[in-house]
């Protein structure tokens, strides 16, 4: 069985036994716990992924609670493991959790964390940001530049395209899907196509009198629609951004098929997860498609590219970082720990995981909740009143 070698303890006399299975940044998240007389054991091992083998390692004899990682494999084997330590907490430090099985963890009665919220306009901004990039050509010209090869203005030279009036459809207009529709529009002034399960009326609202402001200031409104298909957004957007979570119903919801539906022009933005696209028939379409441009934070086998992707100039490529300002990662930390805590105090869990800004407050301790347990309902946890 691998060992993970180098562990860093914070007090080391408390009461309640909680690992973290990376160092995570701030400071704020280790005093919450040690406050609550928790010892905190965090792994310092310097392996990106851990593995079952070195979580299990980690879990030890007695553990209370465990705050983990997107990359790892939270199952029936780690979930049994944690459960015969005394673990009755795990928390992801992310929003998604399609990495976790949460019917096992609902078997051995553990609460499961994650971290919605605070990453909201964090991601949303580094979607604006691939947009804009794949839109104007960034990375490419400047290639063009380190490589010394600009030798002088053209007219024909790193030609984009123009948001202004175009459209943007956001497929997932959850939390994240809204903020970047939000900003696309108000910042871009591009009318919206959005496709998701459940209407999102504040998003329409807010198009809606966005619209009204540019029309009474004598210039064209922008407009919205909700897509009663998705194809409908694949066929009539410039700009398309994928925005749901991973799960059977959006896994390689972008493939074959629906790529010939797209404009041969369009821009098509992933910070979801990279299954929900069909990585190998992306790089197939981008090699016969040179106009059709994408910008990809997220990959189908994550931390690897498929073949010919990093070759094709089209591409823009970023290593899973939409959610990584100071700010959302420290308060994502926050968050986790507060869920773990939470449980191992017999705290409620937090009314409204959309409302999480009362535990970010750094001036104010936060409130005696779990801030999101997304099994709280299967394992009958008690809700806050606050
Ligand atoms: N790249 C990153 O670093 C990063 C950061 C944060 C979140 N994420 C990913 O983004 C996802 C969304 O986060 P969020 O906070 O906005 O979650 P959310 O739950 O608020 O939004 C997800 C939306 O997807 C919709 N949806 C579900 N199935 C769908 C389907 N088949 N078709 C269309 N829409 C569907 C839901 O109705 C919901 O509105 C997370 O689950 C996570 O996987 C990635
Ligand atoms: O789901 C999440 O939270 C992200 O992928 C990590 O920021």
């Amino acid at each position: 069985m691998a060992k993970p070698v180098s562990i860093e303890v914070w007090n080391p006399n408390g009461k309640y036994r909680v690992v973290s299975t990376k160092p995570m940044p701030g400071t704020r998240w280790i005093n919450l716990l040690v406050e609550q007389d928790c010892r905190v054991e965090i792994c310092t091992q310097k392996k990106t992924i851990l593995s079952v083998e070195d979580i299990i390692a980690l879990i030890g004899d007695k553990c209370d609670g465990v705050i983990g990682q997107l990359t790892e494999d939270w199952g029936e084997t780690l979930f049994s493991a944690l459960s015969k330590a005394g673990g009755k907490a795990f928390s992801n430090m992310a929003v998604g959790y399609n990495n976790v099985d949460v019917d096992a963890a609902n078997k051995h009665g553990v609460a499961v964390g994650n971290t919605p919220g605070v990453l909201t306009e964090t991601t949303a901004e580094l979607a604006a940001s691939l947009s804009l990039a794949a839109a104007r050509r960034i990375v490419e010209a400047d290639e063009f530049m380190r490589a010394g090869l600009y030798d002088g203005w053209l007219p024909n030279l790193f030609v984009g395209n123009l948001l202004k009036g175009q459209t943007v459809g956001v497929i997932g207009a959850g939390r994240i899907g809204s903020a970047y529709a939000r900003m696309m529009v108000e910042g871009f002034k591009m009318n919206l196509i959005y496709y998701d399960l459940y209407q999102s009326t504040r998003l329409e609202k807010f198009v809606t009198a966005y619209g009204e402001f540019l029309k009474a200031n004598g210039e064209k409104p922008v407009t919205w629609k909700r897509a009663s298909t998705m194809d409908e957004v694949l066929q009539q957007a410039d700009v398309i951004s994928l925005h749901p979570v991973l799960d059977k119903t959006t896994y390689h919801l972008v493939n074959k098929e629906t790529l010939a539906q797209m404009k041969k022009e369009a821009i098509l933005i992933n910070c979801s997860r990279g299954p929900v696209i069909d990585e190998v028939a992306l790089v197939e379409h981008l090699k016969h498609n040179p106009m059709f441009r994408v910008g990809l934070d997220v990959f189908e086998d994550e931390p690897y590219m498929k073949p010919g992707l990093a070759d094709l100039k089209n591409a823009i490529v970023v290593p899973h970082i939409a959610s990584a300002s100071k700010w959302t990662r420290e308060g994502m930390a926050t968050l986790a720990a507060l869920n773990v805590l939470g449980k191992i105090k017999g705290y409620p869990v937090w009314s409204d995981p959309n409302r999480v800004e009362p535990f970010l407050n750094e001036n104010a301790p936060p409130p005696a909740a779990s801030p999101s347990i997304v099994n709280s309902k299967a394992l009958g946890l008690p809700v806050s009143k606050l």
